[in-house]
């Protein structure tokens, strides 16, 4: 059997306008990590291998929470959110959200455009998104043991997709949940991948972390 526990990295620079930019994780990201890792080592601390993409704020997470990590992969690297929202800008009239509510809108409108085919001249299109994370968890997956993948919200949406056979907009959706600093948690077993656990949140529930549980 496999366990694979999923993490998304700690808030990163949120006002950030490029990639670069916001690849870095912010003091309360450092921070949600190091309570995540802590929370870890008073509860179920052993993994076999830790596996992070290769972003900054992916692999500062995983040190953050006092983890080695034992492979960077590039299939774990997020999708390019600022790449799709100058092409859905662009080519469609569809401009970038101002607020939450704004955002919770615009997402599953640009995942739509670009699982269509819509949007031209991106770095990745969704069919190589879908086809580079469903293959990395189906590696993992063959390998028995217990396995921390520290990546971003929407390569964790996919996973969803892959187990659950999620539609686009309901990925979407998914993706909107995603925590920072959240944890998933899924089995191989019987040839089957199951989820078991979405979003918690553990090292965040007391009253005095309220302030520390963030989407951007
Ligand atoms: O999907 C998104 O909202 C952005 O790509 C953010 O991704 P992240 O999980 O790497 O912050």
């Amino acid at each position: 059997m496999a366990e694979l526990i999923l993490v998304r990295h700690g808030q990163a620079n949120s006002h950030a306008t490029d990639e670069a930019g916001y690849d870095r994780l912010s003091p309360l990201g450092v921070q949600q990590a190091e309570w995540l890792g802590a929370h870890l080592r008073e509860t179920n601390p052993h993994f076999d291998h830790v596996f992070t993409g290769t972003l900054h704020r992916q692999t500062g997470t995983a040190r953050a929470m006092g983890y080695d990590i034992t492979e960077q992969d590039a299939r774990l690297d997020e999708l390019s959110y600022f790449a799709l929202a100058q092409a859905i800008e662009a080519q469609h009239g569809i401009p970038a959200p101002v607020d939450a509510t704004e955002f919770a809108r615009y997402l599953p409108q640009v995942i739509e455009h670009w699982a269509r085919g819509d949007l031209a001249d991106v770095p990745e299109t969704f069919e190589h998104f879908t086809t580079r994370i469903t293959g990395l968890i189906d590696d993992i997956c063959h390998h028995p043991g217990r396995v921390l993948i520290v990546t971003s919200g929407g390569v964790i949406g996919m996973v969803m997709r892959h187990t659950l056979g999620l539609d686009i907009p309901g990925m979407s959706k998914v993706m909107l949940q995603v925590m920072n600093s959240s944890l998933h948690r899924l089995e191989h077993v019987h040839d089957m991948l199951m989820l078991g656990t979405f979003n918690a949140t553990p090292h965040l529930d007391t009253p005095d972390r309220a302030h520390a549980r963030t989407f951007i």
